[in-house]
């Protein structure tokens, strides 16, 4: 049917021809601007729209219908490339590993690129009552995850539960549900990289906690200040 912006004239095949030929051109044209703009996002930046199309518009912070399945297999999808995501993974030696930041996927997550040093590792910590899943994009982390400690327990060293290995491609997901964690990259050579996605962003607004793992003791950290922004390099960081 014609688009009711172009009428149709009913008695002249001439112009009726005309007009299907401007409707296949336009047709063409929409496809080809769709090419052009699927041909400029790498699957990275498609795994990113991905994700942000099942977070949902910006209705509202809370995420407690979160599809977490949904959003695991759509990270498991992606066959990570460090063509694709390279721009965001800075690394930096001095670190136990950097926090970049990629999307803050409607404003409902925090999407994050960790970069981790060889042999390094993060402090047992929570998520603030976020989710958290992690996918990694480049060599091997481990992963070892701790019973949640009672609010009453006092000098009590953590429970570790088990300990896990993953390597590039693999995702896995952890909240306070499941217990506290720490990432290390075994590897004593080579960097290691992960994907984060945290929703809702509780973590960057109120900290999360970090654990003793000898006491149970633990004290609050501000996670709200990236190594870089957008692949940019922040210079401020202190986290
Ligand atoms: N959740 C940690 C990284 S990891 O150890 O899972 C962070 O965002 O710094
Ligand atoms: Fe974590």
């Amino acid at each position: 049917m014609a688009p009711s912006a172009i009428p149709l004239p009913p008695n002249n095949i001439l112009q009726e021809l005309d007009l299907e030929s401007q409707q296949q051109q336009q047709k063409n044209k929409c496809l080809c601007l769709k090419f052009h703009d699927d041909q400029q996002m790498n699957p990275f930046e498609s795994l990113v729209d991905e994700i942000k199309r099942a977070l949902g518009p910006s209705s509202g912070i809370d995420s407690a219908d979160v599809d977490v399945e949904d959003l695991m297999s759509i990270m498991n999808r992606y066959q990570s490339d460090e063509i694709h995501w390279g721009g965001f993974a800075h690394e930096d030696l001095s670190r136990n590993y950097t926090r970049n930041f990629v999307d803050h996927g409607n404003g409902k997550a925090n999407l994050l690129i960790l970069v981790w040093t060889p042999g390094k590792g993060s402090l047992v910590h929570d998520h603030a009552d976020a989710h958290c899943i992690m996918k990694i994009l480049k060599g091997t982390l481990q992963e070892t995850v701790y019973e949640m400690p009672s609010e009453t327990a006092v000098n009590q060293p953590l429970k570790a539960e088990r300990v896990s290995t993953f390597g590039t491609n693999e995702v896995t997901y952890i909240s306070d549900d499941i217990g506290l964690h720490c990432v290390s990259n075994p590897d004593p050579k080579n960097i290691a990289v992960s994907l984060h996605l945290y929703t809702p962003p509780w973590a960057a607004r109120r900290g999360c906690y970090c654990f003793c793992a000898e006491t149970g003791k633990k004290h609050l950290v501000q996670m709200s200040n990236y190594y870089s922004v957008h692949g940019k390099v922040n210079r401020k960081c202190d986290n």
